[in-house]
This record gives structure tokens, C-alpha cells and sequence, in this order.
């Protein structure tokens, strides 16, 4: 089965989230199911180096008027397709706006030319190539399946699958954009590209594909309410037979505290002891006084989002009961104040580095006690995740994937010998008060504690089971009808 997998980001090329992670991990996590991934980037300035040598399999003059190549290349041992499209994509800054984090003003044209280019390559209109599924992710991708409904190439097209890894990014547009999407008039209609009386890129997707999954089960439900839904719940609805989640797996090759290079000392279930030595170097670099006592970290975008408003609010409380905190974030500028000041009125309690930094994210699971992701909503979530594989214990919002990945460490649990973390109801100042406490009398047990991580780190969140999964969703759209 072959697979056109088309997002506007992959580790390890092009990163600012999750997404990411999810979109570089699929080609190898769909491989042993019979599935041959082709991964789709955009062609930022990130993709040169995977690009210099690549060979041209297609040329457009005028794509949504730009000029523009299709090239062929290899994101690891997988196959990648570039949309070189100069004017659209060679450009300073990040993957949506610019160095100040404004979006780009034409993002509208970006994507929709890089989806159109999505569905010519899915039906047929690139010779040489073919592909039974297009699956889309997010909004920037979500026109393709739309393009291939209304305006489709030569060959039978592929069946798609959006899958949707956030709900609040929607691409969303005036009508003025309508015209110069190359669409025909029909597809500006209530079941089409149409979205309160503008153009939606994520709606549309999620109106044209055959499949639509999101990445955890209980976000697949909590998109049916108003609360969480962001306008698309009425839809979701309508559509909620073809509606799945597919809980995110992580990559072993990345993410591993056996093999993990970012980390000084490396380490298993049975030399958990060896984390000491990490949790000291992590003291070195945010400045943190240098003792045993409880760490926690924050690996996260600065945002509401990720509650880190109402976390903001609670680190004079989490000083006080004697824990410390490294935290690694960018994000809303509001934010990152509340915390640098946090980090000042506190030294050597509180360690705050703004900014994106790859080998630190690792360093911070692996040697932090315990990892704070009060977030309001969470599709998945994978730095819960990354805590589980490498025993820093995730404190969590029981909401979206966070409630289907860590298990509550309460009396029952204990007792049954499964608890894998810590979770709290709600995004409150007293929800996340309480689950600090928690945290810190467990952790005043290192029995308990020691056996919290050896539950998580045997906790299995390997692709092995997601990627069957995707497979199966995929061979079930080739049935038949
Ligand atoms: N400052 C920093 N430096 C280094 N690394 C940093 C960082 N800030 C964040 N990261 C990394 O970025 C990734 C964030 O992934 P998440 O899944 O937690 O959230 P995100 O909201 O981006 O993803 C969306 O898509 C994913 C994928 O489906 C869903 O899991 C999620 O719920 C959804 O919101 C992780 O790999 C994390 O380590």
C-alpha cells in the first residue's frame, strides 16, 4: 500500500511542536504493516541540505501563481517529496510566520499551493507517481483532500485521511481568498470549502476526507462538545461515524534513556540511580541549587493551552513546599515574563530557559523527578510520553490524551502496582495545589516513588500498536464499498 503522508512539519528536519515528532515517526511505524510512506514537506530553507542533490520529478509554472518544482529526497531511509516553491517558502524566520512570530500574511496562498500540489501528486497528475491514501495532517495540509474532491488530476483519485493534531489551528480566511484558490464555484457550499461565510482549510479537510482521526480517544470524544470542539463540533458530529483516535507512539531511535546521547549518564529500570547524575547537571545549566530534594521540569510552548498561566501562578506555592523547577518554553511574551520573574524572586529554586532547544528537552527527562503539563486541552500530548519512557513522573490534567496515557496514582492503583503518574481535574490554582502535594509525599517515599517510575518506564508506548492501527484504518478505505 502506498501513502502520501503530507504535513508542514517532520522531525528531524522542520520542528516547532508535536506534530513533528508524529509525521518523522510514521514511516518507520507503518513499515512493518505493509505500508510504504512518502513523507510531503514544504520546501522552507530547513529542507537545503536534504534537497541539494534531489532530482526534479515535476515542474509548474504558475501553482496558485507561483513558480514551483516537486524533488525527490529522503527524509532518513524513508522517501521525501519537496515542494520547491521559492516565493512561497525560501524565507527567514519559521515554518508559519516570521522572526517576531507573526504569521505570514500570504500563509493562505503557502498552503493551499502546497496541498494543491499534495492532491496532483494523489491523482495522478505527476507521472511516475501514485498513491492509494493521501493522509493530511492539521489545516495546512487539509486542503488536498478538498482539491482531490473538486478538482481532482487525470487518475482515479487516492482516499484520504485528515488527521488532526490540534483543533484550535483551523486556517481560516475571508472569502476575498476564494477566487484565487483554483476551485471551481460549487466548492464554496456549506458542506464544501465554506466556513462562516469565509473559507476554512481544516473544515474543508475534515468535510472532503473519507477518514478523519485525531490522536487520542478521549479527544476524539471531547471534539463533539463546544467546549472543545473550537466551532467544528456540529460537524465532528455529523461525521462522527468516520471519527477515530489514534493514540501517538513514540520513537525508540529518538527517544530512549538507554541509548539517548543527550544524556551524561544513560540508564534502565534497574540503574534508575544513575539519573542522579543527570538531575546534577540539569542544576549546572538553570542554575539550581544542588540537592536531592524534589525537581520538576516544564518542557512545553508557553501558552494557555498548556495551562501555564495558572502554573505561573502556582510557583511561589511550589518553593514553598520545597521543590524546584527547570523549565524550557517559548511562547506568549506575557509568559515568559511571569516566569523569568519567577525564576529572580527565586534563586536557585526556580531555573528558566526560554527558547527551543532540542538536547536540553532530553536532558530534562532524564534527570527531573517529575514533569508538569497542566493543560486545558491536549489532543495527545507526547512529552507525558517522554516522561514515562525516561521515569520522570508526568503531572497531568486528566483531559484528552493525557487522560488515556498516565495512570493516577492513587490508593487503588498503588496497590494494583500500575500507577504511572500524577492526574488533576481541571486547569484551577487548587487542582494543581493539590496535585503538587501528591506529588511531594510520594516523593517523600522513594519506595513508592521508585516503583511509580519503574511502572512508567515499563509502560508500553511504542508505535507497535498505532501503527497497526493506521494500517488497518487504511486497508479498511481500499475495501470495497
Ligand atoms: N522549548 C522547547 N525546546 C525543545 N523541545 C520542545 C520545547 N517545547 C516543546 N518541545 C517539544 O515539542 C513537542 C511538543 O509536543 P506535544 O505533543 O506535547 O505538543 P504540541 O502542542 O506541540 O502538539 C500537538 O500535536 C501533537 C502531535 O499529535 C499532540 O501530541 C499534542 O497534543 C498537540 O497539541 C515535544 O517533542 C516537546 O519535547
Amino acid at each position: 500500500m502506498r501513502v502520501l503522508s503530507v504535513a508542514s512539519e517532520a522531525y528531524p528536519i522542520i520542528k516547532t511542536g508535536g506534530l513533528a515528532d508524529v509525521v518523522g515517526a510514521l514511516p518507520a511505524a507503518l513499515a512493518p504493516h505493509g505500508v510504504a510512506l512518502t513523507t510531503f514537506l514544504p520546501g522552507y530553507p530547513a529542507l537545503a541540505a536534504v534537497t541539494k542533490r534531489a532530482k526534479v520529478v515535476h515542474r509548474y509554472t504558475d501553482l496558485l501563481g507561483a513558480e514551483a518544482r516537486i524533488l525527490k529526497a529522503k527524509i532518513g531511509d524513508h522517501p521525501l517529496l519537496v515542494l520547491d516553491a521559492p516565493a512561497l517558502f525560501a524565507r527567514g524566520g519559521g515554518p508559519y510566520g516570521d522572526a517576531t512570530g507573526a504569521d505570514w500574511p500570504d500563509n493562505w496562498r503557502r498552503f493551499a499551493a502546497f496541498s494543491r500540489a499534495a492532491a496532483d501528486l494523489a491523482s495522478g497528475a505527476v507521472p511516475g507517481y501514485a498513491f492509494d491514501i493521501l493522509h493530511a495532517h492539521d489545516w495546512q495540509a487539509a486542503m488536498a483532500p478538498a482539491y482531490l474532491r473538486y478538482a481532482p488530476g487525470p487518475a482515479k483519485p487516492a482516499r484520504t485521511v485528515v488527521t488532526i493534531h490540534n483543533i484550535a489551528f483551523q486556517g481560516r480566511y475571508g472569502y476575498d481568498i476564494f477566487a484565487d484558490l483554483a476551485l471551481p464555484d460549487i466548492a464554496f457550499a456549506l458542506d464544501g470549502v465554506e466556513y462562516y461565510g469565509g473559507v476554512g482549510y481544516l473544515k474543508a479537510g475534515l468535510e472532503a476526507a473519507d477518514a478523519i482521526t485525531t490522536v487520542s480517544p478521549t479527544y476524539a470524544a471531547e471534539i463533539r462538545r463546544a467546549e472543545f470542539g473550537m466551532g467544528l463540533e456540529g460537524l465532528i458530529n455529523d461525521r462522527a461515524s468516520r471519527v477515530t483516535g489514534i493514540v501517538n507512539g513514540i520513537d525508540p531511535a529518538v527517544w530512549n534513556p538507554e541509548t539517548d546521547a543527550s544524556l551524561p549518564a544513560r540508564y534502565t529500570t534497574r540503574t534508575l540511580a544513575r539519573r542522579r547524575t543527570n538531575k546534577r547537571a540539569i542544576e549546572t545549566l538553570f542554575g539550581l541549587d544542588t540537592e536531592d530534594g524534589p525537581l520538576f521540569t516544564v518542557v512545553s510552548r508557553l501558552t494557555g493551552q498548556k495551562g501555564m498561566d495558572v502554573l505561573a501562578g502556582a510557583l511561589d506555592e511550589l518553593v514553598t513546599l520545597g521543590g524546584r523547577l527547570a523549565l524550557l518554553g517559548s511562547g506568549d511574551i506575557e509568559l515568559e515574563h511571569a516566569f523569568l520573574a519567577a525564576a529572580e524572586r527565586h534563586p536557585g529554586r526556580i531555573g528558566v530557559r526560554i527558547g527551543y532547544d532540542e538536547p536540553v528537552s532530553h536532558l530534562l527527562q532524564g534527570g527531573a523527578d517529575a514533569i508538569l503539563i497542566p493543560s486545558r486541552f491536549e489532543p495527545c500530548g507526547l512529552t507525558q510520553l517522554y516522561g514515562l519512557a525516561y521515569g520522570c513522573i508526568p503531572v497531568v490534567a486528566r483531559t484528552g490524551g493525557l487522560a488515556d496515557t498516565v495512570i493516577d496514582a492513587n490508593e487503588a492503583a498503588i496497590a494494583a502496582g500500575v500507577a504511572t503518574g500524577i492526574q488533576h481535574d481541571g486547569v484551577t490554582p487548587e487542582a494543581l495545589s493539590h496535585a503538587l502535594r501528591r506529588t511531594l509525599s510520594l516523593y517523600a517515599r522513594p519506595d513508592r516513588w521508585a516503583m511509580l517510575q519503574r511502572n512508567a518506564m515499563r509502560a508500553d508506548f511504542s508505535w507497535d500498536e498505532s501503527g497497526r492501527r493506521y494500517a488497518n484504518l487504511y486497508s479498511s478505505l481500499l475495501e470495497p464499498a
